[in-house]
């Protein structure tokens, strides 16, 4: 008897302004994967059959041991010491999350990954412990926690003990070999210590609504990061932390006090470097307040960018116009969505 199921992980939006690595917010587009494990079914290569419709359908790989999601999968199967997937399993991906623009793509498809193995192999693995196995993979935890656990969330990493840094730090190449199934040593993979990610769900008041304005280029967040500074000024950590003990607890309250929120949104640790990479970021984020703008709250960097996150009550439309004619000037196209917080994060459907 063949063996369906479904499951749905939002995209989601990290940094939200000063939380660099920190907040991640939830959001309403989901990755959904359709899978059905169908033992009367053979001589599918490597036990899966891919198919893929939507953002990245032209060019991500169908091959199991190649794409993220699937690869992720085997990760936590190997690590269960099962070494392939069952015979036979066709995994259906419908992905509309924009790729490298700061939605969190790669963050949901490694949720996705994790579930999937979790649910193939029945390994009964709490949220908690499926986040472990995502911090081996996507190492800092905005994105992946905001895909898990749904909402508005602020994480840290726990100071882990030598032995288990240690295995947490190991390359991810051991984690996610290349390709993963190909020169297959036999060796369990690196297990990931456990609790290293502690998290906790803010509240969101329910007026404040998400414009993504989402340029038509991709910005990996390798490269996004690679402009980072290895060091900071006393001077600009303070002021990251001072607007993000207000702007977790200022996003909750309604009605919402735009000045106080678009103070809150203000960062120097990532925005200021970043804009090399993004044409026209600094005047975008400095030209759109709520004074020039009413029903805008506060306004920035969508995770490594490059799509720009505006939160607002009201005049979503003139907003997301502003901003897309700013990028326009710099012949940069976008789409733009008003989404909501996904506040039920990954889900599993029989
Ligand atoms: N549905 C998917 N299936 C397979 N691979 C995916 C999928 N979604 C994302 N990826 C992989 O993740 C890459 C994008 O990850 P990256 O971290 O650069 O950007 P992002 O996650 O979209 O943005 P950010 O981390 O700033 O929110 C893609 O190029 C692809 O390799
Ligand atoms: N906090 C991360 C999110 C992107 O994955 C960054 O800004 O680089």
């Amino acid at each position: 008897m063949p063996r369906s199921f479904t499951i749905k992980v939002p995209c989601s939006s990290a940094n939200i302004g000063p939380g660099f690595d920190v907040v991640g917010l939830a959001l309403s587009i989901w990755l959904e994967l359709r899978v059905t494990v169908d033992e009367t079914v053979s001589g599918v290569s490597q036990n899966c059959e891919i198919t893929y419709e939507g953002e990245g359908a032209k060019d991500l790989p169908r091959e199991a041991d190649s794409n993220l999601i699937t690869r992720t999968a085997l990760y936590v199967l190997k690590c269960h010491d099962i070494r392939s997937f069952p015979a036979t399993t066709f995994v259906h991906i419908i992905n509309p999350i924009p790729l490298g623009r700061g939605l969190g793509s790669s963050g949901a498809a490694v949720v996705a990954g994790v579930m999937l193995a979790n649910a193939i192999g029945r390994f009964g693995l709490s949220r908690e412990r499926m986040m472990d196995y995502c911090l081996m993979i996507e190492r800092h935890p905005d994105n992946v926690t905001a895909a898990m656990m749904g909402g508005f969330v602020g994480s840290y990493l726990r100071e882990l003990d030598p032995i288990d840094m240690e295995r947490k730090e190991i390359p991810l190449s051991e984690v996610l070999p290349e390709p993963a199934g190909g020169l297959d040593t036999g060796l369990r993979p690196p297990e990931p210590p456990y609790g290293i990610g502690h998290h906790i769900k803010f509240g969101w008041a329910k007026e404040v609504k998400a414009i993504a304005i989402i340029p038509n280029f991709e910005l990996s967040t390798a490269n996004s990061r690679s402009v980072l500074p290895k060091t900071y000024t006393a001077k600009d950590m303070i002021f990251n932390l001072q607007r993000l003990a207000v702007l977790t607890t200022a996003l909750t309250r309604s009605p919402p006090d735009a000045d106080l929120i678009y103070q809150a949104m203000q960062d120097k640790v990532h925005q200021p470097y970043r804009k090399t990479l993004i044409p026209g970021l600094t005047e975008i984020l400095a030209s759109v307040t709520p004074k020039s703008h009413p029903g805008l709250l506060g306004i920035c960097l969508s995770g490594a960018g490059p799509t720009i996150l505006a939160l607002a009550t009201h005049n979503f439309d003139t907003i997301a116009t502003e901003i897309l004619a700013r990028f326009s000037k710099e012949g940069v196209e976008c789409a733009w969505k008003v989404l909501e917080p996904a506040y039920n994060g990954a889900e599993h459907i029989e």
